[in-house]
This record gives structure tokens, C-alpha cells and sequence, in this order.
């Protein structure tokens, strides 16, 4: 028998959240841009698209979906983060803007716009294990990186120098890169196979 289509949500209060929808039709999940509570209760997973953390952060009140989302994370919703998705989904900012909160669940501090004015966005290969090979063709967008990683967070992948990039925990996933650009659908899999698992 073949199972059902998870039906999957991308946070679309802001940033490049089009994106990610498509690659998860491509991958045969049914997803939807999550924008209201009734929305969020309606999937069994989550995206949280790059874009802007701070706006995403205000737009998330705005909207009524903080503590319903709060809630979800709670509750074992897998989530996956990339970029500003990464932020809303850790623990602890360095560099936020005064009164920027995230959502939390991931015990990582990352530090916000991590590679400064000068190198704005890069794009480089990674060695992530638990994807196989071939590497991972990462493009970073004025981006985030991993700081510290809490007890409860694992390293799933990082640069030359050593700094984390990507990382899980549990049902929560989170890439200081942008996969859903790439072609590369291996990581929206994994998340999937978190989905389908939940
Ligand atoms: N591409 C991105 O998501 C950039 C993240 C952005 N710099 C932030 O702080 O939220």
C-alpha cells in the first residue's frame, strides 16, 4: 500500500518560502504556506524559510501564530529551519536586533549574520555524513552560524574552519544554508523521513 502524502507547512509570513514549497511537491509531500493557527494545526511538519529572523519574529505575533507555533515545537512537530529559520528555531541569538525573540527548541546559539558586510553570501561544498556523498553544494546568504551546540544538539555538518552549519535535534533540523536553491533535495528528504517517522 502506498502511504498517504505527509502534509507539510512553510511558514509564509515572509522570505523565500515559494521556494521550499515547490521542492517538497517535488518530493511528493503535500505543502502548504502555513499563515494562521487553524493552518499550523493542519500539518505534520513545518519549514521555517530563510528571509529576515527579525521580521519573521514581529510577523509571528502579528499574526497570532507565536504561541501556537511555541506549542507545535513543544509537541514534537518536526521542524526544519534554514537561515533566518535556523535563528527562529534556536535557543540563544548573538547579534539579534533589541527585542528579538526567537521560537527556540534547538539548545544552539548561533550568531546572526556571522560573516559580516564584507562576504555577504558564498557558496561552498560540505561534507555531510549523514547524507552520503556526493557533498552538499551549501549557499549561504548573509547567513548564521552555529556559536556554541548545547548538550541536546548534534552536528550534522560544518565549514573548513570548524564552524557548525548545520544541525539537528530530535524532530529539529537547521541549515545556516539555503538547499531549497540548489537542485539538491537530499536535505527536505531527511526531513521528510523525520516527518513520516513523527
Ligand atoms: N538568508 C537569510 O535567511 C538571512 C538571515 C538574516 N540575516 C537574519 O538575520 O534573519
Amino acid at each position: 500500500m502506498v502511504s498517504p502524502a505527509p502534509r507539510v507547512g512553510v511558514l509564509a509570513l515572509q522570505g523565500d518560502f515559494r521556494e521550499h514549497l515547490a521542492v517538497l511537491r517535488e518530493l511528493g509531500a503535500e505543502a502548504v504556506p502555513v499563515r494562521r493557527p487553524d493552518e499550523l494545526v493542519s500539518v505534520s511538519g513545518l519549514v521555517i524559510p530563510g528571509g529576515e529572523s527579525t521580521v519573521m519574529d514581529k510577523l509571528s505575533r502579528a499574526f497570532g501564530l507565536r504561541e501556537p507555533l511555541l506549542d507545535a515545537i513543544a509537541a514534537g512537530l518536526p521542524v526544519y529551519g534554514t537561515c533566518a529559520g535556523l535563528i527562529m528555531l534556536a535557543d540563544r541569538v548573538l547579534d539579534a536586533t533589541p527585542g528579538q525573540q526567537t521560537l527556540g527548541g534547538l539548545d544552539v546559539t548561533v550568531r546572526r549574520n556571522a560573516f559580516g558586510s564584507q562576504l555577504d553570501s558564498f557558496e561552498t561544498d560540505l561534507k555531510m555524513p549523514v547524507l552520503g556523498d556526493p557533498p552538499v553544494h551549501a549557499v549561504f546568504i548573509r547567513a548564521p552560524v552555529v556559536e556554541a551546540l548545547g548538550e541536546k544538539a548534534a552536528a550534522l555538518g560544518s565549514l573548513d574552519d570548524g564552524r557548525v552549519v548545520a544541525v539537528e535535534q530530535g524532530n529539529l533540523l537547521g541549515t545556516s544554508f539555503h538547499p531549497e536553491v540548489t537542485g539538491d533535495l537530499r536535505f527536505h528528504d531527511h526531513f521528510l523521513s523525520k516527518v513520516r517517522a513523527a
